[in-house]
C-alpha cells in the first residue's frame, strides 16, 4: 500500500500546494511503470496513467508526458529474454519500441479524442540555442493544439557518451524548456527512502525541503527494467529545485491521487531563488567544451569570495574551446569546482596563464570568465 502523508503525520506542504495547484505540469512515467520483462508494454497500467493525466487537464492544467519504456517495449517483439546491455541492441529495441509505445499512448488518449504528438530529444537539444528554441515551440503549439506532447530519448541517435540514459534528467531539463510549475516522477516505488525498500526497514521520507533533509539516505539503483535508480531522481530533483520547479516522487498506481490532491509520495520543495535561465543553461544544459586548470587561490577566489576568474590564477588550458563556450573550471587536483562562458579561445588564453591583469594588453584585460557567467558547483 501506498505511503500517503496522513500516514506520516504531515498535513501538506507548500510544495505539495505548489504542485497539486499548478498550472503546468510535466509528469514522467519510468520503464518499470510501464512495461514487463514477460508483457512488455501494459497497456491498461497506460490507460490509467492516461485516465488521470487527463483528468487533470480537464481541470485546467497542461500536461507534458515524459514516457520511458521504448526499450523495455521492444524486447518481447525482438525475442529478446532480458533488458540488452550493448547499445547497438538497446538502440534496436528502442526503435521497436518506441512505435509500439507511441501508438498505446495515441490509443489510450484517443478514448478521450485527446490526439498525442511524439516528440524524441538528445542532449545537444538542449545545449544549442535554435534546437532549444524549436523544441520549445512545438511543444508549445501542441499545447496550444489542445494535443499531449509524449516526449522521449531520441534513442537511436544516442552514443554512449551523449544520452541522458535514464529519463529522469531529461524530464526535468523538459520541465525547464516549458516553463513548467511542477515536475511528478512516476516510478514502481511510492516515494523516498532512507534506503533502498526492496531490502527492508527502509523509512519513508515524505517532503524534502533542503539538501539537509538527505542527510544519510542512501539512493540505490533500479529494478530490472528501469535505469537510473534513486541516484537519477535526486539529481534530477535537484535539476528541477534549481529551475524554481517542486516535484512529487510517487507510484504510477497511485497516478490518480498524485495528479489530482498530490497527498501520497515524496514532495520537493523548489529553490526559493530559481537560477536564472543562462546560469541554468550554463550549470546543466550545456556540454562544456574544455577546460581550465586554476590554482588554489583562484579555486578561493571563485569558490569562496564569488570572484571572476582571472589569466592570474590559471595555470593550464585542457581542450580547444573559442570564446562563447561553456567551460569546466577545474582545481589543482582536478575536480571540477565550477562552469562558466569563456571570454578567450584556448589559443588567445595560452598565451595569458599565469599573467596579471596589468601585464595583459588592453583587449585582453576582461576577465577569462565574469562572475555573472559563472556557476560554482
Ligand atoms: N532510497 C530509495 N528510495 C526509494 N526507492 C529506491 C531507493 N533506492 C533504490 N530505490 C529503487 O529505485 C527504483 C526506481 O528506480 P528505477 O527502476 O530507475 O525507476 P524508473 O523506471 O521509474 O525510472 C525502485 O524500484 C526502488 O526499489
Ligand atoms: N529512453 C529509454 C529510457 C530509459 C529508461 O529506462 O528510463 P527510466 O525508466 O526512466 O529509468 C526508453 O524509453 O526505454
Amino acid at each position: 500500500m501506498a505511503a500517503t502523508t496522513s500516514d506520516v503525520g504531515g498535513s501538506g506542504s507548500s510544495a505539495r500546494q505548489a504542485i497539486s495547484t499548478a498550472r503546468r505540469v510535466v509528469v514522467k512515467i519510468g520503464s518499470s511503470a510501464l512495461t514487463s520483462l514477460a508483457g512488455g508494454l501494459d497497456t491498461g497500467r497506460l490507460d490509467l496513467l492516461a485516465d488521470a493525466i487527463e483528468e487533470r487537464m480537464r481541470a485546467g492544467s497542461d500536461v507534458v508526458v515524459v514516457s520511458s519504456g521504448a526499450i523495455g517495449a521492444g524486447i518481447a517483439p525482438l525475442g529478446l529474454t532480458k533488458r540488452p546491455t550493448d547499445l547497438a541492441t538497446k538502440q534496436a529495441a528502442a526503435s521497436v519500441g518506441q512505435l509500439a509505445l507511441a501508438h498505446a499512448w495515441g490509443t489510450s488518449f484517443g478514448r478521450y479524442q485527446r490526439t498525442v504528438g511524439q516528440v524524441l530529444l538528445s542532449p545537444d537539444d538542449f545545449a544549442r540555442r535554435a534546437h532549444h528554441r524549436n523544441a520549445q515551440r512545438t511543444l508549445d503549439r501542441l499545447r496550444s493544439l489542445g494535443a499531449v506532447a509524449v516526449v522521449n530519448e531520441n534513442d537511436t541517435v544516442a552514443t554512449a557518451e551523449i544520452r541522458f540514459g535514464d529519463n529522469d534528467r531529461l524530464a526535468a531539463l523538459v520541465a525547464h524548456l516549458v516553463g513548467a510549475d511542477a515536475l511528478v516522477l512516476l516510478s514502481d516505488v511510492d516515494g523516498l527512502y532512507d534506503g533502498d525498500p526492496r531490502k527492508g526497514g527502509a523509512a519513508f521520507i515524505p517532503e524534502v525541503r533542503t539538501s539537509e533533509d538527505l542527510d544519510g539516505v542512501i539512493a540505490g539503483t533500479g529494478g530490472v527494467l528501469g535505469t537510473g535508480g534513486m541516484a537519477s531522481k535526486l539529481a534530477a530533483a535537484r535539476l528541477a529545485a534549481d529551475a524554481g520547479v517542486p516535484v512529487l516522487l510517487a507510484a504510477a498506481s497511485d497516478a490518480a491521487a498524485a495528479l489530482g490532491e498530490g497527498t501520497v509520495g515524496t514532495a520537493f520543495a523548489a529553490r526559493p531563488e530559481r537560477l536564472s535561465a543562462r546560469k541554468f543553461w550554463v550549470r546543466h544544459a550545456a556540454d562544456a567544451r574544455g577546460s581550465v586548470r586554476l590554482d588554489s587561490g583562484a579555486v578561493r577566489a571563485v569558490s569562496q569570495r564569488r570572484s571572476s576568474l582571472l589569466a592570474a590564477g590559471i595555470t593550464a588550458t585542457e581542450g580547444r574551446f573559442y570564446g562563447g563556450d561553456v567551460i569546466a573550471l577545474t582545481g589543482p587536483d582536478g575536480t571540477v569546482v565550477a562552469r562558466g562562458i569563456v571570454a578567450y579561445d584556448s589559443t588567445e588564453l595560452d598565451g595569458m596563464l599565469g599573467r596579471s591583469t596589468g601585464e595583459l594588453a588592453a583587449e585582453l584585460q576582461r576577465p577569462v570568465v565574469h562572475a555573472d557567467d559563472l556557476v560554482r558547483l
